[in-house]
């Protein structure tokens, strides 16, 4: 089988080549192999246990990969690991920040963890951009579930990030406050140098948000494209439909092709 090439450094903020990931014989992330382009919003789904939280620790360098390539912008992180982390971030509802320290607390502590320059100015700009400063004396621990989300994001903005990981950014959030969530991603990835790779069960979101979605089972990319042409070219009505027979197999998807 050819080898995946990898990509020129300047072109993608994130790219992941024959990546695999073993619990005992079992594989759970299975020759994955996608990149994530400047500017771009890339939507990792898939149904639960597919392997889309084992792909972002791996790209977090929390976990070690059984095989295979990973490069934030262009840089190696299984050889700078520090370098290629420096401007990689992640936001997501299981990982809130610590309840006990003020909005302002938690932004300063994680600030000075990854050695942000100008701290109190890069402090205020994101209490502004994230409309937190009522907040700014308030325990985190006791915010709403979408003042956490900005809270989270502007943690997640603080080191100037070019790769920003998203696990369900949106979940529990009314459609509203949601919305709006989408709104700061998307001015994100579209006046800045950084791409966002995002997960989500929230196939109306993914339509609306990502530029290009993988569809992943098993481990495996079984399907990528534009979010809103690609049920079409599948004789599906919706997102939503595709995912569901993709995720119900393989078999399920050929024999769509095949009728449609
Ligand atoms: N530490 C572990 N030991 C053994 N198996 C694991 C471990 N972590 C994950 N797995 C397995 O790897 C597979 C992929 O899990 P993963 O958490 O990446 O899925 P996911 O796509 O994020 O699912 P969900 O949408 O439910 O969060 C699952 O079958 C899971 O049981």
């Amino acid at each position: 089988m050819k080898t995946p090439s990898l990509d020129p450094p300047a072109s993608n903020v994130l790219s992941v080549v024959a990546l695999r990931k073993h619990y005992g014989g079992t594989p759970a992330v299975d020759d994955l192999s996608f990149h994530v382009g400047r500017r771009e919003i890339v939507g990792l789904l898939g149904g639960n246990g597919a392997g889309k939280t084992t792909t972002i620790n791996m790209v977090l360098g929390i976990l070690e990969p059984s095989a295979g390539t990973i490069l934030i912008e262009g840089v190696d992180l299984a050889k700078a690991r520090a370098q290629a982390l420096a401007h990689t971030n992640f936001a997501a509802i299981y990982a809130p920040l610590p309840g006990n320290l003020t909005v302002q607390q938690n932004l300063r502590v994680f600030g000075m963890l990854y050695g942000v320059k100008k701290l109190s100015a890069r402090i205020e700009e994101l209490l502004t951009r994230f409309d937190l400063r009522r907040f700014r004396d308030t325990k985190s621990g006791v915010l709403s579930s979408g003042e956490q989300t900005r809270l989270t994001l502007a943690k997640a903005m603080l080191n100037e990030p070019r790769l920003l990981l998203l696990d369900e950014p949106t979940a529990s959030l009314d459609p509203a406050t949601a919305r709006d969530i989408r709104t700061r991603i998307r001015d994100f990835a579209t006046q800045g140098p950084g791409g966002v790779l995002w997960t989500s069960h929230n196939m109306y979101e993914v339509e609306e948000v990502c530029d290009r979605v993988l569809i992943v089972s098993r481990g495996k990319i079984l399907l990528q494209g534009n979010p809103r042409t690609l049920p079409a070219e599948h004789g599906k009505a919706t997102l939503e439909e595709l995912f569901i027979s993709v995720v119900r197999g393989p078999d399920a998807l050929e024999h769509t092709r095949a009728v449609s």
